[in-house]
C-alpha cells in the first residue's frame, strides 16, 4: 500500500495556520503555499535513488552521490501551479508538465481540459501537484494519465489531504506514495475539506 506522509515540521505547521486562516489574502496565501511545497519536496525527495560520483575538490578527490534519476514536476491546473515554483527551488533542473482537471460542482467528479507532458515523461520521477487531495478523483484520474503516458515512479504531494482522497489513491494507485502537509478530518456535502483552507484555487488566484 502506498505511503501517507504528513508532515509534523514546525514551520509546515506555523505556515499552515497562516493558510488556513480566512482573513489571508491571496498575496500572502500564493507566497505560502510555494514555500510548504518547498519544504513539503524536501520530504518528498527523501528516496531519491543515487549514484556515486568522484567531484575534484581544490584539495583531493571526493567520493560523493547525486540524484540518479530525471526528474518532472507535473501541477494538475489550475491549483497546482502555486506549488510548481516551489519544487522548482529544490529541483531546478525538473521538466515541468501540465495536467487540465477541474472537479464539476455538482457530480464532484473531474473533468479533463488539457494535457501537456515532457516528451520523456515516462523515464522521470513525477512528483503530481495539487493543493488538496479530496474525494482524490482529480489525483487518481491525474495519476492515471500518467500511467498511461508510461510513467512509472509517481509521487504525489498535496497541502491537505482528506481521509476520503487517500483511501481512493491508496486503493486505486497502491504504488503512488502521498506526502501531504496537514491531514483533515472528513469532507462537507459541497466536498470541500474540512476544517481545509477553502478554495484553493481561488485563494491563490484571487479569482473569488
Ligand atoms: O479530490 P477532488 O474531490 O477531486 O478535489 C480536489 C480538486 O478540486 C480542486 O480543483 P478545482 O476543481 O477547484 O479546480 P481549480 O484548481 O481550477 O480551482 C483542487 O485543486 C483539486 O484539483
Ligand atoms: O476543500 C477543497 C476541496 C476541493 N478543492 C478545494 O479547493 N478545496
Ligand atoms: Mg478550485
Amino acid at each position: 500500500m502506498s505511503k501517507l506522509f504528513v508532515s509534523e515540521h514546525p514551520l509546515i505547521q506555523s505556515k499552515m495556520a497562516m493558510l488556513r486562516d480566512a482573513e489571508t489574502g491571496a498575496k500572502e496565501f500564493r507566497e505560502i503555499i510555494g514555500e510548504v511545497a518547498m519544504l513539503l519536496s524536501y520530504e518528498a525527495t527523501r528516496d531519491l535513488p543515487l549514484k556515486e560520483v568522484q567531484v575534484q575538490t581544490p584539495v583531493d578527490v571526493a567520493q560523493c552521490r547525486t540524484i540518479d534519476t530525471k526528474l518532472a514536476i507535473v501541477p494538475i491546473l489550475r491549483a497546482g501551479i502555486g506549488m510548481t515554483e516551489g519544487l522548482l527551488r529544490l529541483m531546478p533542473t525538473a521538466k515541468i508538465g501540465h495536467i487540465g482537471l477541474y472537479r464539476d460542482p455538482n457530480t464532484l467528479l473531474p473533468v479533463e481540459y488539457y494535457c501537456k507532458l515532457p516528451a520523456d515523461v515516462e523515464e522521470r520521477t513525477v512528483f503530481l501537484t495539487d493543493p488538496m487531495l479530496a474525494t482524490g478523483g482529480t489525483a487518481e484520474a491525474a495519476i492515471g494519465f500518467l500511467k498511461d503516458k508510461g510513467v512509472k515512479k509517481i509521487i504525489f504531494l498535496c497541502i491537505l489531504a482528506a481521509p476520503e482522497g487517500v483511501k481512493k489513491i491508496q486503493e486505486a494507485h497502491p504504488d503512488v506514495d502521498i506526502y501531504a502537509a496537514a491531514y483533515d478530518k472528513c469532507l462537507n456535502d459541497h466536498g470541500y475539506i474540512v476544517p481545509g483552507l477553502g478554495d484553493a484555487g481561488d485563494r491563490i488566484f484571487g479569482t473569488k
